[in-house]
């Protein structure tokens, strides 16, 4: 592609380059770099970009867009914000796919990832169409899957992935959209037919720092959609239109939302109520359990009817779909008195939310075994401890993913959430031996709940990732005759 077309819609401070050039790939990782490429350089927040443009170059880099012009001569091209540029410059390189496709995101603390398969599965029932995903389990096209390492990839690699979704046919593209890929511009540009705001609670404040600057990151959301489906209940929502641009509607259960959930009962294995609008008033079941479902359904069914799809239409889909993997997961334990379950809460919330449910079904004591993960927000770490503490009548304290800090060091993080709290705990440092130790520790009609890995199969350990399936963990220690 020439240069020109490339750079159609990014804002050139400076060019050294002749703009009819041929480009033959777009780079922005110098370790990635390959002859013919654009080298975007990203002032980043571990390195700089801009150190490796000299690298780029040994590698054949044809030309180098960067926000800080290196000393002496070179085929530079200046511009404000590269981050911004990257993603102009990939929906220019694959064409714009995101426009031959409806496009869908979620934002929010916690729920998206649940919202998206409930929302995928509607789509392809009621529609039969054809759904890409992106999202932190996997991507996927259709049916095929593709791993991924991160709720939203760079925004080069997004249009990627909405490239190839567009090429397999799909019509759809339902997404997550995470604060940071909103604040790191990885969807610049895209325009969403809805988005939807699950809710707003304690995570990531490392990166944002204040409550408000994490939310008004998820606002940017609400500037880039037609329609926004918003939790009515969530307090944060009113700072989060602030500045909306779109349509709103409101789901909740406590507020006068535009559908809401009247009647709500929940059980052991799902939950059900009546789904109200203006017009009409549907009987609502899932088979997954947890008071957060209710939400998690109701922002779905607001989607969809965003789309066209009738409350009925969306309810029948909604009562056959399968648990989504790693969230409120039942792992087997033939022959045993007591229950495991995986769930992936990782923040204090969603640890409230998953273990207050478990409590209210259990008939024996809800068993907690968490950690908390390094290299991220250590303000949450005392308060999972205290939703351990609050909602669990047993606490094994362990670690999750360590990533570059110490497992001992992260613990004492979580401890002092303990105090004042006449819940019991043990710290089993090992996640493997936590397990096993909550195994044989375990009561009659004890539920144990796996917190924090959910889909994950792995533990990361600075920088390395090492394979470790709590489900497998489980398994291996029943056949080893415990
Ligand atoms: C804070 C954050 O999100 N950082 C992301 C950001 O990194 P960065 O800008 O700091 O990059 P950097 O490592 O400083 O490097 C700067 C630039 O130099 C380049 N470089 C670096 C080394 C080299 O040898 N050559 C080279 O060219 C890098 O490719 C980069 O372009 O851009 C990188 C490239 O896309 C990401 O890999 C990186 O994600 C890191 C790994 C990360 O852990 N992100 C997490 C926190 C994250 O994004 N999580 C969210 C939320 C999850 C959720 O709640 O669901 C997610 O969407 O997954
Ligand atoms: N609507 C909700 N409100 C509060 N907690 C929830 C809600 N939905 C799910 N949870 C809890 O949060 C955990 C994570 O759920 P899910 O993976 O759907 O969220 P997410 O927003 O995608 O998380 P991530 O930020 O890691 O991508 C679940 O395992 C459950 O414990
Ligand atoms: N998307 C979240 C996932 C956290 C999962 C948990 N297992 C951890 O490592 O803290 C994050 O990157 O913060
Ligand atoms: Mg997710």
């Amino acid at each position: 592609m020439k240069l020109r077309e490339l750079l159609n819609g990014v804002p050139v401070a400076s060019c050294a380059v002749d703009l009819e050039m041929e480009i033959t790939g777009v780079s922005y990782d110098s370790r990635a770099t390959q002859p013919g490429d654009l080298f975007v350089a990203m002032t980043g927040y571990a390195t700089d970009g801009h150190k490796y443009i000299a690298t780029a170059l040994e590698k054949g880099a044809a030309a180098v867009l960067c926000q800080n012009l290196p000393e002496g001569d070179g085929p530079y091209i200046r511009t404000a914000d590269s981050r911004r540029a990257l993603a102009v410059i990939g929906a220019n390189w694959f064409g714009h796919p995101a426009e031959e496709m409806t496009m869908i995101a979620v934002t929010g603390t916690c729920g998206k990832t649940t919202t998206t398969y409930l929302l995928k599965a509607i789509l392809e029932q009621v529609r039969g169409a054809k759904v890409g995903l992106i999202g932190t389990n996997q991507n996927m096209i259709g049916q095929e899957v593709i791993p991924t390492d991160r709720t939203t990839p760079e925004s080069f690699e997004v249009q990627r992935l909405f490239r190839e979704m567009a090429d397999a046919g799909c019509t759809y593209a339902v997404m997550e959209t995470s604060s940071h890929a909103l604040c790191l511009d990885r969807v610049y540009g895209v325009h969403y037919a809805v988005g939807i705001f699950t809710n707003l609670t304690q995570d990531h404040l490392d990166f944002h720092v204040t409550m408000e600057n994490y939310c008004d990151a998820k606002a940017i959301l609400f500037r880039n959609c037609g329609v926004g489906v918003v939790n009515g209940d969530d307090p944060w929502t009113p700072r989060l239109l602030k500045d909306a641009t779109c349509q709103v509607r409101t789901y909740g259960v406590k507020s006068e939302a535009d559908l809401r959930a009247e009647n709500v009962v929940l059980s052991a294995d799902g939950i059900a109520f009546d789904a109200v609008t203006k017009t009409e008033r549907v009987p609502i079941r899932v088979n997954i359990p947890g008071g957060f479902m209710v939400y998690n359904t109701l922002d779905v069914q607001g989607a969809a009817l965003a789309l066209g799809i009738s409350l009925k239409d969306s309810a029948a889909v909604l009562a056959k779909v399968p648990h989504v993997q790693g969230r409120v997961e039942v792992v087997p334990t033939p022959g045993k008195d007591y229950t495991i379950l995986i769930d992936y809460a990782h923040t204090p919330d969603s640890m409230v939310n998953v273990l207050q449910t478990v409590k209210e079904f259990a008939k024996g004591r809800t068993v907690a075994v968490f950690g908390c993960g390094g290299d991220r927000d250590k303000t949450k770490r005392p308060r999972m401890g205290k939703a351990a503490a609050d909602w669990s009548d047993f606490a094994v304290v362990t670690t999750d993913n360590p990533r570059t800090e110490e497992p001992a060091a992260i613990i004492r993080d979580i401890l002092p959430g303990f105090d004042g709290s006449n819940t019991p705990y043990e710290v089993v440092e090992d996640r493997v031996e936590a397990i096993r130790w909550a195994m044989d520790h375990a009561q009659k009609d004890d539920v144990i709940v796996l917190c924090g890995k959910g889909h994950e199969t792995y533990q990361e350990v600075n920088h390395q990732k090492f394979h470790m399936d709590e489900r497998e963990i489980v398994a291996e220690h029943l056949n080893s005759g415990r």
